[in-house]
């Protein structure tokens, strides 16, 4: 059931939130796998792979138990996995290479011209994973991952659901896409809100200042309408991680 109020977490540097990053990802794949034998994990692109860096250092490097995570992408850029904007590129040079997750618990896109065809691929791929009961279903049919990581863009927009597209109000398809993301390269695909939102655990991860006002808008208890696609994650246990950069606009620092 997810909750109303999130966790803010405040960290004075972008180095404090990559520590404390780590440390919450770790102790909740130790939780996990002991729960249940193995730890889905989502990642998003941008700057949220270089603040996971801790996690492929010591401690944990050595003490997490990789061979039991597996991988999926709450967003891709439609372009070969070897493009330089290819989501996978950026988390396999900064993080997946550093670890050892055996490669078939990894789950990039399968690459063609189409996004229509690539999101509907990796949805037809994760009813599939459902239906072998790797991963589990929420009681409202979606797929539930133990743990989505997610950044935030300057306009607010998370995954690639952005602020005036209208994927944002996408409620039956898993994946879906996008050929006119207001952001470059144009051709995506993304996780819908129904699925984003039927994780167990979330964390948002912004450390930047860019994204200041996003953040606030977010985080206030007065909501603008339409609100940002940043306030409308939910999960069962939400966190935010934020920088002092990233938190300087909440009503607490003004
Ligand atoms: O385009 C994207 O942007 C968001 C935010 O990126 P950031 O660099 O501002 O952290 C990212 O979460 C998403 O996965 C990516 O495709």
């Amino acid at each position: 059931m997810p909750k109303q109020n999130p966790n803010v977490v405040i960290l004075s540097t972008e180095e404090d939130v990559a520590e404390s990053l780590a440390l919450y990802v770790s102790q909740l794949s130790a939780k996990t796998i002991q729960e249940k034998g193995s730890f889905s994990v989502v990642l998003s692109g941008g700057t949220l792979i270089q603040t996971l860096r801790k996690l492929t250092l010591s401690p944990y490097k050595e003490t997490v138990n990789w061979s039991k995570w597996l991988i999926f992408w709450v967003d891709e850029r439609v372009v070969p996995l070897d493009n330089k904007d290819s989501n996978y590129l950026l988390a396999w040079n900064g993080f997946l290479s550093k670890v050892p997750i055996p490669k078939d618990r990894i789950f990039p896109i399968n690459y063609t011209r189409s996004p229509q065809a690539v999101a509907k691929d990796y949805e037809a791929r994760l009813r599939n994973l459902v239906e072998r009961k790797v991963l589990p279903l929420s009681p409202t049919g979606f797929p539930k991952f133990d743990l989505m990581l997610l950044g935030v863009g300057p306009d607010g927009h998370v995954a690639s659901l952005f602020p005036n597209r209208p994927q944002r109000y996408d409620l039956t398809d898993w994946v879906t896409y996008i050929t006119d993301s207001p952001k470059l390269p144009p051709e995506r695909i993304t996780f819908t809100f129904p699925v984003i939102n039927s994780s167990v655990n979330t964390a948002i991860v912004v450390t930047d200042k860019e994204e200041a006002d996003a953040v606030a808008i977010a985080l206030n208890p007065v909501k603008i309408l339409p609100p940002l696609p940043c306030g409308e994650v939910k999960a069962e246990s939400l966190t935010w991680f934020l920088d002092k950069d990233a938190a300087s606009k909440l009503p607490i620092n003004a």
